[in-house]
């Protein structure tokens, strides 16, 4: 099972060799105005997820959740301790 360091150490390698087809990069190139609507957008999901959907449903939404704010954090070129130090 893959864990938020194992996706943020996949994300940056995407991000840093740039392989075809990778849907990271596509977002990345899309730029931080973009990224930050698909976060509102998937936050918005995990709500009705939570109020309306499975326990499950709601789990995944917040995973769609996660990688996104890890695509912010490689967008901003924020390391995993950025955040952490504010935990
Ligand atoms: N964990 C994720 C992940 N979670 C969410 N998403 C993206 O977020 C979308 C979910 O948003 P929606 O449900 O709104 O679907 P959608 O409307 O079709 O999304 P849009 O493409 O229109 O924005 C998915 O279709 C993916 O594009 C993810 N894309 C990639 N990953 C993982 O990231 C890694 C790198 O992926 P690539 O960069 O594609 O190689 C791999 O391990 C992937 O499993």
């Amino acid at each position: 099972m893959k864990s938020f360091d194992d996706l943020f150490a996949e994300l940056s390698d995407k991000a840093a060799t740039r392989p075809e087809g990778s849907d990271t990069v596509a977002r990345l190139d899309a730029g931080v105005h973009a990224i930050g609507k698909k976060i509102v957008e998937e936050a918005a999901e995990v709500w009705m997820a939570a109020e309306y959907e499975s326990k499950e449903a709601c789990a995944e939404e917040i995973s769609q959740l996660l990688y996104h704010l890890q695509v912010m954090m490689l967008a901003k070129g924020l390391k995993l301790e950025d955040v952490y130090t504010h935990l």
